[in-house]
């Protein structure tokens, strides 16, 4: 695991953006796992610059996003539909056809969640995953206590996701109860996982992240510490718990 310690969410966002873009050119095809949240907004902005001054280009790559509200319309703000094609989508070359996000207003939730499983395998699987990190350890929407072998499925939310998810609705009412997310095992799946933590707030889920016990669904985060190429992008609020003798042997510290 190799851990890059940055400034703060500003340069965090530049270095995950010139990684992807790197990627992006690079590979032709090219699988994209992406995320939603506060965290990776910033990164999703200077991809947009990147192809506008550069010409990165995305007429070869397909996304697969980690998750989406069950029982919002894709019209609804508070959607990830919405949001990534807000935050992203609409000012990159990407072909419509080659975006999926789970549909959460599908008439048979189980059997949307199979297929998505089955079309991320179609297309070979996600070459790199964009991750945050929820302050309990969930990745994707998958809450503690989610099994380490789970695939996409329906997830109900914790009360302390609700909560933290609360800010971008109007209150805490119209958080939605369940989620369909990619599971633990499709996320671990991914090639190569490229998580960004910023911000006090998620200090003490990166400190028990970056410990070397021995990974526990309690803590789905954990996992990563098996997956065989993860690079975490962390700034110095989120790594404020933690000094250099406090990062296990385990990660390589590059410091920007
Ligand atoms: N489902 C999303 C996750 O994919 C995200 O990584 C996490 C952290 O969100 P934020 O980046 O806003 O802190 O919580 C949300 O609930």
């Amino acid at each position: 695991m190799k851990l890059i310690k940055v400034k703060d969410y500003q340069e965090m966002s530049s270095v995950a953006s010139n990684y992807i873009s790197n990627q992006v050119r690079k590979h032709n095809p090219f699988t994209l796992g992406l995320a939603t949240g506060g965290t990776p907004k910033k990164t999703y902005e200077l991809l947009i610059d990147d192809h506008k001054n550069n010409g990165t280009s995305y007429s070869h790559v397909t996304t697969f996003n980690l998750d989406e509200y069950i029982g919002l319309t894709k019209e609804d703000s508070n959607s990830y539909h919405y949001y990534m094609k807000h935050a992203l989508f609409k000012y990159i070359d990407i072909n419509p056809k080659n975006i999926f996000i789970p549909d959460g207003l599908s008439e048979n939730i189980e059997q949307e969640c199979a297929e998505y499983e089955q079309k991320i395998r179609t297309y070979g699987g996600v070459n790199l995953q964009l991750l945050g990190i929820g302050a309990n350890g969930h990745i994707g929407f998958n809450e503690p206590g989610t099994p380490f072998s789970s695939q996409t499925h329906v997830v109900e939310l914790t009360p302390s996701t609700r909560t933290a998810n609360a800010r971008y609705f109007n209150s805490i009412k119209h958080v939605p109860t369940h989620a369909i997310t990619m599971g633990i095992a499709s996320i671990m799946a991914s090639k190569e996982i490229l998580l960004l933590v910023s911000g006090e707030e998620k200090s003490q889920a990166l400190k028990h992240l970056l410990s070397d016990e021995a990974p526990t669904e309690n803590f789905p985060a954990s996992i990563l510490r098996k997956h065989p190429c993860v690079t975490i992008i962390a700034d110095i609020d989120a790594l404020k718990d933690l000094d250099e003798k406090g990062v296990s042997s385990l990660y390589t510290m590059l410091n920007l």
